[in-house]
């Protein structure tokens, strides 16, 4: 049945989504990786494509910015769709000079100074996990495939832009543990664990709040194929 925002049918959705935040990367991993790739939603343009990789259904989908925006797009696919597991497949900036461009991140957990999960259902942690199943997987993965992985708590922020009255980087980073940020994994945890389904969240760092190196918007489109790849094999080794 289509909601709102998903004019896909039940069987069009596979059981595993992966989910960057923009849509155009989500349409680049269907175009350059999956076999017979259907696009299944164009509502709002946040383009989603089922397909085949290495003959197992996968689908890709992307979530927008932001807690709201994939908070309602991994509501939907967890409550209306047949969806069991959902990556989240990233960018995010860097808090520590230990991580560099490039470098992929597996989040441990997610803090967040955001209401959301007090707002959808009564949540009062202010840190969320991802599923154990899903993190065991992509580290399998990451070691046979010889990827480097760093593990790490990271922050799911509310803001891309802050001033400077306001708990910087280096506060998030010693207050709270957390060594890079994004901005939706805290929302899609609280989804998971609410519905009963499972997520997890892996990123690329696309820039540096401590070095101030940034990739581009295309290279954060087209350019993580080590995190495409990596998403892929423990996609398939989850279904
Ligand atoms: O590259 P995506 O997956 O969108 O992730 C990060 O990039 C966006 C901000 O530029 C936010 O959505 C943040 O979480
Ligand atoms: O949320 C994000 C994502 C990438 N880079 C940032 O600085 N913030």
């Amino acid at each position: 049945m289509a909601t709102p925002h998903n004019e896909a049918s039940f069987d069009e959705i596979a059981r595993i989504v992966l989910m960057p935040g923009d849509p155009l990367r989500a349409k680049y991993i269907a175009e350059h990786y999956l076999s017979e790739a259907v696009c299944f939603n164009t509502v709002r343009n946040m383009l989603g494509y089922t397909g085949y990789y290495k003959g197992k259904k996968i689908s890709v989908m992307g979530s927008g910015m932001g807690m709201a925006s994939i908070g309602i797009y991994s509501y939907e696919l967890f409550h209306d769709y047949d969806v069991e597991y959902i990556l989240r497949i990233g960018s995010a900036g860097a808090y520590s000079d230990e991580l560099q461009l490039f470098d992929m991140v597996l989040a441990e957990s997610a803090w967040s100074e955001s209401t959301y999960a007090k707002a959808q259902g009564g949540e009062t942690s202010d840190v969320l996990y991802p599923s154990l199943k899903m993190n065991a997987c992509i580290r399998k993965n990451a070691d046979k495939l010889g990827k480097p992985l760093h593990i790490h708590r990271i922050h799911s922020s509310d803001v891309f832009y802050h001033e400077a009255n306001v708990p910087d980087c280096e506060d998030f980073c010693k207050e709270h543990g957390c060594m890079c940020v994004e901005m939706e994994s805290f929302a899609l945890f609280h989804n998971a664990k609410q519905l009963g389904k499972q997520a997890a969240c892996l990123l690329t760092i696309s820039d540096s709040l401590i070095t101030h190196q940034a990739t581009s918007a295309k290279e954060r489109e087209t350019s993580f194929h080590e995190m495409m790849e990596l998403a892929l094999e423990s996609a398939i080794a989850l279904v």
